[in-house]
């Protein structure tokens, strides 16, 4: 209703509109012909540790995969970052439908899930909520997530879903590799200076988008979208649908490639 609008009330994780401010905010729309090769840019190359992954959490937005990020064991290097990044959750954002559901598109496109791979500079920090304020504190990869075939290595999180339906649920998960969630080609990437798309919003993240995306399957999609916004207790149970940001203004920025 128009007085809902009036009042400025968004759902929660999409914050205000448009960070007060911010000049550098995420998502985008990444235009292909206005992107920039960048010869510099050195391959992505991320180690990461499977015995690091620790559980699953359902905190009301998306569900996170958390990794232990008390030791430099599951890092990523390279590409356009200069320090060393230590891995601390991954999440998706997706749609109520498969026509969309990413955060980010490509000359328009929309893809129906986004994975984020979210790490912070563990050279110049000592724990995420530091770096999570600071400029490129934070390096997330994006990777794009199309309806094909399944994805094997996703059935196992798949399958641990149903334990954290409610918002504040978690369940211990172990042995997870995420190296496993990117494409065969990591190489060719976008790359641009953005922020958290959701709360607090911080303009902290220089993010990574990879140009190929993982296949996953419909049942496999679709067990995303029975996971809930809302805690056991709340009468209306609201499903977890629709969970991303809208885009935000380039405000001039240059968005480079690694690839011609
Ligand atoms: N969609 S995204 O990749 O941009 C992304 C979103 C959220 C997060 C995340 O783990 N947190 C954001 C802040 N929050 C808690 C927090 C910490 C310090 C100060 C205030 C609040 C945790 C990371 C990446
Ligand atoms: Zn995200």
């Amino acid at each position: 209703s128009i007085a809902h609008f009036s009042t400025g009330m968004h759902p929660m994780w999409q914050g205000p509109l448009v960070a007060p401010g911010g000049n550098r905010q995420s998502p985008i729309d990444i235009r292909v012909r206005k992107s920039v090769f960048d010869p510099h840019l050195k391959p992505l190359t991320p180690d990461y540790d499977p015995g690091t992954c620790s559980q699953i959490w359902n905190n009301g937005y998306s569900f996170l995969v958390e990794y232990d990020d008390t030791t430099d064991k599951s890092i990523l290097k390279g590409g356009p970052l200069e320090d060393n990044f230590r891995l601390c959750q991954f999440h998706f954002h997706w749609g109520e439908s498969n026509a969309w559901g990413s955060e980010h598109t490509v000359d328009r496109r929309l893809f129906p899930a986004e994975l984020h791979m979210v790490h912070w500079n563990s050279n110049k920090y000592r724990r995420f909520e530091e770096a999570v304020m600071e400029e490129n504190g934070l390096a997330v990869i994006g990777v794009f997530l199309k309806i094909g075939k399944r994805h094997e290595g996703l059935q196992k999180l798949v399958d641990a879903l149903p334990a954290v339906r409610h918002k504040d649920s978690v369940v211990e998960f172990t042995r997870f590799d995420p190296a496993c969630l990117l494409p065969a080609n990591i190489d060719d990437y976008w790359t641009y200076a953005g922020s958290l798309t959701t709360p607090p919003l911080t303009e902290a993240v220089t993010w990574i988008i990879m140009k190929q995306h993982i296949e996953v399957s419909h049942d496999q999609l679709a067990v995303f979208r029975s996971l809930l916004f809302t805690s056991a207790e709340e009468e209306v149970q609201k499903s977890m649908v629709n969970n991303f940001r809208v885009q935000q203004p380039l405000r001039g920025r240059t968005v480079r490639s690694s690839f011609t």
